[in-house]
Parts: C-alpha cells; structure tokens; sequence
C-alpha cells in the first residue's frame, strides 16, 4: 500500500505515536465494550427494554438496530482506549475524550438512521475504556471506577450545554442522570450491581439470572434520566418499587422472582417507559466484570 493512502485511513488518523503503543491491548478493550453491549442487548426478558422478544417501551428500537450500533461503535472505542493508554488524568485528555464522545455520538445516529441507541453508553463506556487504558492490565474493579470518575470531573471547555433530557430532569428533579453517576465514579457498577453479579452467579444462578438481577439491582436505585423524562416521578417509583420486589422475592432465579418481573414488564410497558440508563450502566458492569475477572486473556 503506498504511503500517502495509510495517512488518510480514518482508523489510522489518531497520533502515530499513541496507536503505536499499545494497538493490541485498545483493540481488546474495545472488543470488550462491544460484547458488553451486545450481551445487555441480547440479555432477555428484560424490564420495558428493547430485547430479543421485541423492542420493549420504543417503537424505533429493535436487537439488530443496537447490535449494528455495539459494532458502529467499535473503532471509537478503541481509539479512547489508544489516546489514553499510559496517560494521566488530565483536562487535555478529557477533552480529546469528549471530542471522541462527540465523534461516536454522530456516528451513531448515522448508522442507526436517527435513533439514540446508546448515547449514555459512549459516555459511562468511553469513561471506563479509558480508564482501562490509564490503568493498564490488572487494575482492579474500584480502580477503574475510580478514574473513570477522576476524568468525568474535569472541564471539557468544547462540550458545550445543548438542552438535553438530562438538564431537563436535573431542573425538574434535581436527578443528576448519566453525569452524576460517572462523577461519584459509578456506584451503581462498583457497589450495587458487579457484587449482585457476582452473588447470584456463587449462589449458582445462571449466567442470564445473574445479569438480570445486576439489572434489577441498578434499577432499583437509579435515578433513572429516560424513566423521568418520558415517565416523570410515577414512572421513576414504578420502576424502583418493582425492581425491589423481584429482589425482595430473591431474585430472579426464584419462581416468584421470575413472576414479579414478568409483572414489572407489563407496568413499564402500560406506562410505555424503558430504562435506558439502567441497560447502559448493566453493559459497563459486564466490561468491568470481563476486565477483572478473565484477566489472564488480557494482551
Ligand atoms: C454527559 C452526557 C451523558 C450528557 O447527556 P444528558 O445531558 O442527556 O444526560 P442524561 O440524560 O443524564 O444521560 C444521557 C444518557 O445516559 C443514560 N442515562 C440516563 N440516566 C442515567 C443515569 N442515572 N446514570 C447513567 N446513565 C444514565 C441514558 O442513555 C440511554 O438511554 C438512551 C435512550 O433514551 P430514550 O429516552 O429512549 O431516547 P431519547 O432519544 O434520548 O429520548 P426521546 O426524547 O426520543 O424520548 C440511550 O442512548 C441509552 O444509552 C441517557 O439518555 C453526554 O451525552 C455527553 O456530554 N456526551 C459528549 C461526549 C463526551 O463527553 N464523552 C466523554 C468521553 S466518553
Ligand atoms: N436494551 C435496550 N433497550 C432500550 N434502550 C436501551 N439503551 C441501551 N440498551 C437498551
């Protein structure tokens, strides 16, 4: 391949010198994010959300739609992963991070013809890629929490304050949305849901009850941004008080689990309000989960 034609390859028009570094270890990241979201996808039935039974509360959403989103979003990935690795925490990486942000959001709306499939997730996810790239093989669960809330409280003097849903839901409810949990460094992942992950899997639970009951979990607290801005309050307290019965009952390995959830789905489908953010904040507790727990498949 002559010269000039790998200078205007778009994979290759990062710094030479930071894609030279580790190419190995941020393509594997990358991969990493990508089976995480394609997993939460696929995870099923899940409450009110888009899975492999229908799309759940959308009518523009559909398993293939947020697979070939998973896959758009790749290369972006990797490119966090790359400009961070070896770096430190500082305000210039956070800002080339969002310009990345930025770049994977339009992307995505072109690849999906317009609908948001995973806004919240290029954000928690490129925050924790990152983060795995500053932290290097190793690093454990809180770590990577850790600096991933390190760089979401930096400035990012390009990001500019479109009206979004989420300062729509701070003004009306004073919730903090997908910002406030990257900032108090993702409590939901870190103490609620990898533990709940964990606990059901020892407990011998499947692979798909484990993941759902890290669901639930996150659900239950989450100040959920998507569930109040289509839903206000009522949605928000639906959501909440439906995820804790299906706990209260032990979860959804247990029959009256697996009954209040298929419970819980019909009140979010009656009220027609899905919880977006809790799905994203599942798909980054599985690449935490994949990073810390298989790390001998580390390059
Ligand atoms: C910093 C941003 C996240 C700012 O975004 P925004 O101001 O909109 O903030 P939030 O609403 O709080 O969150 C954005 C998305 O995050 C998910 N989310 C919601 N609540 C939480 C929460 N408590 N914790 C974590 N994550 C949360 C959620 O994303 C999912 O839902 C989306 C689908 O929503 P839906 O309502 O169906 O569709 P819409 O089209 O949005 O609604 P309609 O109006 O059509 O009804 C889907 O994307 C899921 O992923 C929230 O939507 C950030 O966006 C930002 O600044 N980005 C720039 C890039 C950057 O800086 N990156 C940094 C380095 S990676
Ligand atoms: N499975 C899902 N259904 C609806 N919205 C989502 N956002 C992220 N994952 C989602």
């Amino acid at each position: 391949m002559h010269i000039e034609s790998i200078l205007i390859q778009p994979s290759l028009a990062f710094p030479a010198a930071a894609a030279a570094r580790a190419p190995d270890r941020a393509h594997w990241l990358a991969s990493c994010v990508t089976e995480a979201l394609v997993t939460e996808a696929q995870l099923t039935p899940k409450p009110g959300l888009c899975d492999a039974r229908a799309s759940g509360a959308h009518i523009d959403l559909s398993l293939s739609l947020l697979v070939r989103s998973a896959r758009d979003l790749q290369p972006f990935f990797q490119r966090m992963a790359t400009e961070a690795e070896g770096r430190a925490v500082t305000v210039n990486l956070r800002e080339q991070l969002g310009e990345l942000g930025r770049q994977a959001e339009v992307s995505m709306l072109r690849a999906t013809e317009g609908v948001n499939t995973h806004r919240g997730a290029i954000w928690a996810l490129g925050l924790l890629v990152a983060s795995a790239g500053i932290c290097g093989s190793g690093a454990s669960a809180n770590r990577l929490c850790e600096t991933a809330g390190r760089l979401a409280n930096l400035p990012d003097r390009y990001a500019g304050a479109p009206p979004s849903n989420g300062t729509q839901a701070f003004k009306s409810y004073g919730a903090t949305g997908a910002r406030g949990e990257a900032m108090a460094a993702f409590p939901h992942v870190l103490r609620a849901a990898l533990p709940c992950l964990r606990r059901t899997r020892a407990l011998g639970g499947s692979e798909t009850e484990a993941q759902l009951d890290a669901l639930l979990v996150i659900m239950a607290t989450l100040d959920d941004t998507c569930l109040l801005h289509r839903g206000g309050k009522p949605a928000l307290l639906a959501a909440q008080d439906g995820a804790r019965q299906v706990l209260r009952a032990g979860g959804t390995a247990n029959r009256a689990g697996k009954l209040y959830l298929a419970d819980l789905d019909r009140r979010l489908l009656r009220l027609w309000v899905s919880p977006g953010g809790s799905a994203d904040l599942l798909a980054a507790t599985l690449f935490v989960d994949r990073l810390t727990t298989l790390r001998r498949s580390e390059p």
